[in-house]
């Protein structure tokens, strides 16, 4: 009898990622990563010439099969003395929401001749921020409601989310909404791809499409309410019939393995989202420990006994990441693209011939040179919504602000002011959710900002002033959806058993240094003056700013 084995696949902002997991030891034995050909899209549909507007990101569906394909297939010729067949199961995770229109066999409308060069036809990636009208308007009606789910997201639903997307289709495309058979989230769909049948997760359908686990999903009245035509939502495009995280969807086609090199027939577990399948990798799997998943955004993971309302959260759901606790997310918008900006945009070419004859990137080198100064001495202080505030002001048109430049700032020292306001913004959610009952004991990151930058972990651990572990996996996502494959396949009863035998953190911990989170803490004050004023209404420019962009003239609201 060989070994057991599970492989978890993450799709990224920007590459799927595919691990081999031991089911022994833990260890990943093979990986291989694959970024998607066309990455994200947000100036031009690619080949065809179609602009896209302003806070717009979509994808192409056929890079998520291409990616599965060649990372599943170049992982396994790196795993050395695996058989195929000692492969139990396969679990994946996505960003999300990240949604697409399809037909009702699956085919994404953008691979339609007729429709390809219509946006609307495209993948919806979590970043598309135009449907902030309709989630403005989504909140208006829900405010009014009785017995509102609102506080169980916070108070207000994102216009990342699912319900928004779709009423911007329905809004500005008719003819798509009509054409498409069904919405779904591009998790569900590749595990569609990779079955061959449709299936839908509570996952997903929890945090980002507005489903309760007693509840269900709101009433056709409330959909009727928004838009006369999206009454029947639920039944017609979307589904009841989901499936709880951990559970097997099907199993793998022939089709697929033939491609993959993977044996037919393997168990593939319900879709599940990045962040939240990163909790039992990383050993999160009892209240009391907030994870910070950091990468191109940051997503924050914490679980509860019971069902409180944290202003500005996500949201809660009921076995939504472990079964048997109330699931917590709340998160940032941007984190790592923040620095990906800045890095692109405001280096100077002198730094750009440093890095190469050093041989560091410019993120290595810009982390070389703000290590050596202390915690305030950049005399800047940002706002980090440069991509909108997700938590806990939940507002995409919210925009990024920097005080305190002068005529000697240096780059290092912005790069330092932004990777500190990203900090700052993660204690914004802390600080709420431990107001608002749900303690915060400790820290654990994963993602790829805690492997590639230890001055940013530093900060974190002097600004949460909490000490800091960081997961031992590299791809502890693609690790969390191994977890859950081999769950589906059988090897382990529950998440929770695979977690206490699989997780890992790194033995090293990031402990805050007390001189250090004085002078965060001041500055932090100040953090905190800044964010209600341009955040809570007290002042309105960034909105006024954003709509001159837009080209919309001056709001008679503003
Ligand atoms: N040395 C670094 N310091 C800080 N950020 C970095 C560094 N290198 C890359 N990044 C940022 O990391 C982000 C990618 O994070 P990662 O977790 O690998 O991807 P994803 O979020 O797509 O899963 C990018 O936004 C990039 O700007
Ligand atoms: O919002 C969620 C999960 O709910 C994430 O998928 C989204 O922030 C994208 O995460 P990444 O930054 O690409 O890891």
């Amino acid at each position: 009898m060989g070994r057991n084995y599970s492989i978890g696949v993450d799709f990224g902002t920007e590459s799927a990622r595919a691990v081999l997991v031991d089911l022994e030891s833990g260890e990943v034995v093979a990986s291989h990563v694959k970024n998607y050909p066309h990455g994200v899209i947000d100036e031009e549909l690619p080949g065809l010439g179609v602009k896209l507007d302003k806070d717009w990101a979509l994808q192409n569906p056929s890079d998520y099969v291409e990616a599965f394909v060649i990372a599943v297939k170049e992982m396994l010729k790196k795993a050395e003395g695996v058989s195929p067949d000692e492969i139990v199961g396969i679990g994946i995770d996505f960003t999300s929401c990240t949604m697409l229109p399809v037909k009702r066999d699956g085919t994404p409308l953008c691979n339609l001749p007729s429709f390809r060069k219509h946006p609307h036809s495209w993948v919806k990636l979590w970043k598309h921020h135009a449907a902030q009208k309709e989630a403005d308007r989504l909140n208006e009606v829900a405010g009014r409601m009785e017995d509102s789910f609102l506080p169980r997201y916070g108070g207000k639903i994102s216009s990342e989310w699912l319900i928004p997307k779709i009423w911007q289709i329905l809004n500005e495309a008719p003819e798509i909404y009509d054409e498409a058979d069904r919405f779904i989230e591009a998790a569900d769909w590749i595990v569609w791809q990779l079955t061959g049948r449709e299936t839908r997760n509570t996952c997903t359908a929890g945090y980002k499409a507005l489903w309760h686990k007693q509840k269900g999903f709101p009433d056709r009245s409330f959909f009727r309410s928004l838009d006369p035509r999206l009454e029947n939502l639920v039944d017609e495009k979307l589904s009841r019939d989901l499936l709880p995280i951990g559970s097997k969807a099907g199993e793998l086609t022939r089709e697929m393995a033939e491609k993959t090199g993977l044996r037919p027939g393997i168990a593939v577990a319900a879709a599940n989202v990045d962040a939240h399948v990163s909790a039992p990798a990383a050993g999160v799997v009892r209240p009391g420990t907030m994870l910070m998943i950091m990468g191109t955004s940051t997503c924050n993971i914490l679980l509860g006994d019971e069902e409180k309302w944290v202003p500005g959260m996500c949201g809660v759901v009921e076995d939504g990441v472990i079964p048997g606790y109330y699931g917590y997310e709340a998160g940032q918008s941007a984190v790592g693209d923040i620095f990906a900006w800045f890095v692109k945009n405001g280096v100077p070419p002198a730094y750009h011939r440093e890095a190469q004859e050093k041989g560091l990137s410019l993120h290595e080198l810009l982390e070389q040179k703000a290590e050596r100064m202390e915690a305030g001495e950049s005399g800047l202080l940002a706002l980090d919504w440069l991509n909108g505030n997700r938590s806990v002001l939940v507002d995409a048109d919210l925009t990024g602000l920097i005080l305190g430049l002068s005529l000697d700032t240096k780059p290092e020292e912005i790069y330092r002011a932004w990777i500190e306001a990203t900090a700052f913004g993660q204690r914004m959610i802390m600080d709420t959710f431990i107001e608002n009952g749900i303690p915060v004991d400790r820290l654990v990151a994963c993602g790829g900002l805690p492997y590639k930058n230890q001055m940013l972990m530093q900060i974190y651990a002097d600004v949460l002033n909490r000490e800091v572990s960081v997961a031992a996996h590299l791809h502890t996502p693609a690790v969390g959806s191994a977890m859950f494959g081999a769950v589906a396949g059988g090897a382990f009863r529950s998440i929770v058993e695979a977690s206490e035998k699989l997780a890992k953190l790194k033995p090293e911990r990031f402990q805050p240094n007390q001189k250090n989170v004085q002078i965060y803490e001041r500055l932090y004050q100040e953090y905190r003056r800044l964010h209600d004023l341009f955040g809570r209404g007290g002042n309105d420019v960034m909105k006024l700013l954003k709509q001159l962009k837009r080209g919309r003239g001056v709001p008679v609201s503003l």
